[in-house]
């Protein structure tokens, strides 16, 4: 289920906008926790969903990185993939070093939540669990996930480069996916890092 308000450009005072839509955000998000489904919310959602998703995919290799005791930074992967990444990019017609710079992010957002959780498991070890996933097929989920980024970022091009309405768009996208997904304070922290950049993430 999608909403997909107007982006609000008209004049008035923007407390009053950034109150209503936060309403608006808590309202759908919280009748959609209850319907069940994925929801995402106007028109950065789909790129909101797609930075949880890839969050949420952190807890996965941290889960197979604590049973390895490899290390959470891996600068030989993430160079390979920011160069997967510059070249995509290009062929899609976005900025390639904007574009990196977004992945950073989402890099960046991963180690946290990693980082975040070994530390919770080396505390509380019972909370630790019990499986531990394959990395190769997480890191293969994680390249899927960083393809349709970069074509939800190709998608959101005019959004994004809509000065406010992107602000109160990517506010709207962000509330609602931390709340439909019930993240936790470590898991919104990192949702946080992975869309800062988005209105700033031009094209070519
Ligand atoms: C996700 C991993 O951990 C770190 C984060 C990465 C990422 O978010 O893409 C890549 C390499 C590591 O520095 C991984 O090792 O695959």
């Amino acid at each position: 289920m999608v909403f997909s308000p107007p982006l609000f450009r008209g004049p008035g005072p923007r407390w009053v906008l950034g109150a209503v839509t936060g309403a608006v955000v808590v309202a759908g998000a919280a009748a959609a926790v209850s319907r069940g489904p994925a929801v995402s919310f106007g028109p950065l959602g789909p790129l909101a969903e797609l930075a949880v998703r890839r969050i949420r995919l952190g807890d996965q290799v941290a889960a197979a990185k604590r049973s390895t005791g490899a290390p959470v930074d891996d600068p030989v992967r993430e160079r390979e993939e920011l160069a997967r990444v510059r070249r995509r990019a290009a062929e899609l017609g976005l900025d390639p070093e904007a574009a990196a710079r977004f992945f950073e992010d989402q890099i960046e957002a991963s180690k946290v939540v990693q980082r975040g959780l070994l530390e919770r498991w080396r505390d509380h070890p019972g909370e630790a669990p019990a499986t531990c996933p394959d990395l190769a097929a997480v890191r293969a989920e994680l390249d899927a996930v960083a393809q349709r980024l970069l074509y939800e970022l190709a998608a959101t091009e005019r959004v994004r480069g809509a000065g406010p309405g992107c602000a109160v768009a990517l506010s709207g996208a962000r509330t609602a996916g931390a709340a439909v997904h019930r993240l936790d304070a470590l898991h919104r922290e990192a949702l946080g890092i992975a869309l800062r950049s988005v209105c700033g993430v031009g094209g070519a």
